[in-house]
Order: structure tokens, then sequence, then C-alpha cells
């Protein structure tokens, strides 16, 4: 459940009075996902979602607004957040920061067609083109000094298999530095994307964005939509989702080169925050504990084979 923090009708029509969206009409707790708390808010000018940022700090939160702003101006499917009347996106409701976004239409899928894959790389690429010409930066805050400490931080909890494969993928891992860079979303994982059948609703949750290696993003993308179960790779989905990226920005010699290690990144990244959920649960938090062993068996698949990107 993630409603964390409750807002009240009249709270809400009080708070809305600093906005130009007429009257509130309905106001209803979203139950889906595990940080922040949400509300699809009803207005007689439209529908928006409320977001109360539980985690995040009133001085970071304006690069992820700004930054959907700028990605909806430029025609990229994602929440463009309501400015107030005084030009201001972010206030304060309960204590806690708080923002208005456009509410999208769709729902996230479980298993994606084909064309949903061709979907989220085509609009990938869309957001890393639109997003060449955002003027902030952030750093990525699970970036190479996270990975260091925090597989520090888990390795003596884990099995000597798993010892070793941790060993070996870090002491392989290449710099990405001279890959192209840019903003990247780094979380686009199913359930941080919208359709409507086929139709694209958009992308959400920008709360990981930062600056990276645009391929990057593209592998933590395919370890999610393309890959099976036993962490094999999914390449129907696969080829799908790159062909539709490749489509609208070309990967250079470089990217392709590096896409192997790149999938191992993507796959060590997530198989790390999940080992650090489980090995290290926060107090007073909610457990939302996601299987580590999934992202195991899919860095596993990514040291035994290599799948080859052709330029
Ligand atoms: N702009 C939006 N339009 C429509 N639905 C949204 C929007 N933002 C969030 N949601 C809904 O709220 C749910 C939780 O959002 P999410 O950003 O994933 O939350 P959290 O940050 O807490 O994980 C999503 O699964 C989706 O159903
Ligand atoms: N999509 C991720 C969850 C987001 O990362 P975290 O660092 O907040 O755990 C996953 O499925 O593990």
């Amino acid at each position: 459940m993630s409603v964390f923090t409750t807002v009240t009708s009249d709270q809400l029509q009080h708070w809305l009075k600093d906005f130009s969206l007429g009257e509130l009409l309905t106001l209803q707790g979203i139950a889906a996902g595990i940080t922040n708390t949400n509300y699809f808010v009803t207005t007689t000018q439209g529908r928006y979602v409320l977001t109360l940022f539980e985690k995040n700090t009133l001085d970071e939160l304006p690069f992820f607004l700004d930054l959907m702003t700028h990605l909806a101006e430029r025609g990229v499917l994602c929440p463009h957040p309501v400015a107030r009347s005084d030009g201001g996106k972010l206030g304060l409701l309960n204590g806690k920061p708080a923002a208005l976004v456009s509410c999208l239409t769709g729902r996230d899928v479980e298993s994606a067609t084909l064309g949903q894959c061709a979907a989220v790389g085509r609009a990938l690429g869309q957001m890393h083109l639109a997003g060449q010409g955002f003027p902030a930066s952030m750093v990525n805050p699970r970036g190479d000094a996270w990975r260091d400490a925090t597989a520090a931080q888990v390795r003596s909890k884990l099995q000597v298999a798993d010892q070793a494969l941790l060993d070996s993928v870090l002491s392989a891992m290449p710099s990405f530095a001279d890959l192209p860079q840019g903003v990247i979303h780094a979380d686009l994982f199913r359930d941080n994307v919208l359709f409507d059948g086929e139709q694209l609703g958009g992308i959400i949750d920008f709360y990981y964005a930062c600056d990276d290696a645009l391929l990057y993003d593209l592998a933590i993308a395919v370890n999610d939509w393309c890959v099976q179960p036993d962490g094999t790779p999914d390449l129907p989905r696969q080829a799908a989702l790159l062909e539709a990226y490749r489509g609208v920005r070309t990967l250079t010699r470089e990217e392709c080169a590096a896409w192997p290690a790149m999938l191992r990144r993507a796959a060590l990244r997530f198989w790390l925050s999940r080992l650090y959920d489980l090995h290290f649960p926060q107090s007073g938090e909610l457990t939302h504990a996601k299987d580590p062993q999934h992202f195991r068996r899919i860095l596993q698949v990514r040291m035994d084979g290599h799948t080859p990107l052709t330029a």
C-alpha cells in the first residue's frame, strides 16, 4: 500500500487554491508503488497524480520535476508537472514535499508483447535525444562509488560461489566514461511504463534519473523487459526493443562493443540493491524485498555468454 501520508479532501482543496485547476472532484489513494504516497486527483479541469515524496529531499526534487517538464514539452510521453499560479511546481503538504503531475493513461504490464517492447525502445531513444538539451545535472546515486561500497557490505553475507561471481564481475568491469553520456531514467522496468493495450501511456517514476552512459539505460531496460524467468535472454523481445531504440538513436561502434559489459553492469546494480535490501532491511520501512536471485541468474548468464551487437 503506498499511501504513507494521508491527505484529506479538505487539506487538498486548501492546497489546490494555489493552482488554477478548478474545483476538487475526487481524491483516491493509489495502492501500487513502494516509495512515495500517490493519489489520483480529479478536478473540474482534469485528472492528475498527487505525489508526496517520502524519501527525496526538497533540494533534489527540482531536478526531477524540471526534467519531466523538459521531456514532456519535447513530446516524450511522461508526467507533466503542473505549476502553481506563482510558477512553482513543488510545495509542502502535510509536512512532505509534494507535486501534482498529469495523469497518464494505461497500466503497467507483466508480460510485454513485442509491440510493447518496441514502444519502450522507441520511447527510451526519444527520451535520450530529448534529454540532451537538459541543462541540470545529477550524479548517479547508484554509480560506481555506491556499487563498490555496497559490494563490500553484502559480500560477507554471500555464499562462496556468489562471492566468486561478485569478485569476477567487479574485477572485469571496464569504465564506460568514454561512451555517450546524458540524462537517463535508470530504472526503466515494466512497473515504470504504462500501456493502454499496445498504446504507450508513458514512462513514470523518474526519481532515479541522473547523468550516466545512455547505453546503461538501454541495458537496464533490456535486463527487465527482455529476459526469461531463468535469466536467459528473450531474443525476440530483445530484438524488438533494440531495433526500435536504434531506429531513433544510432548506437556508436564503441557502444556496440561495450554492450556485453554494460548488460553485466546493469544486472550487478540490481543484484546488489536487492541483496542490500535483503541483508540490511531499514527499520521502520515496509519491506518489499525483491528477489536478488533473479538478478544473480541474469548476471551469471551475462558472464557466461556474450550477446554481441553489430554496429
Ligand atoms: N503520472 C501518472 N499517471 C498515471 N498513473 C500514475 C502516474 N504516476 C504514478 N502512477 C500510478 O501510481 C503507481 C505508483 O507510482 P510509482 O511512481 O511507481 O510509485 P513509487 O515511487 O512509490 O514506487 C503506478 O504504478 C501507477 O499506477
Ligand atoms: N526496479 C528496482 C527497484 C528500484 O531500485 P532500488 O535501488 O530502490 O531497490 C528493482 O526491481 O530492484
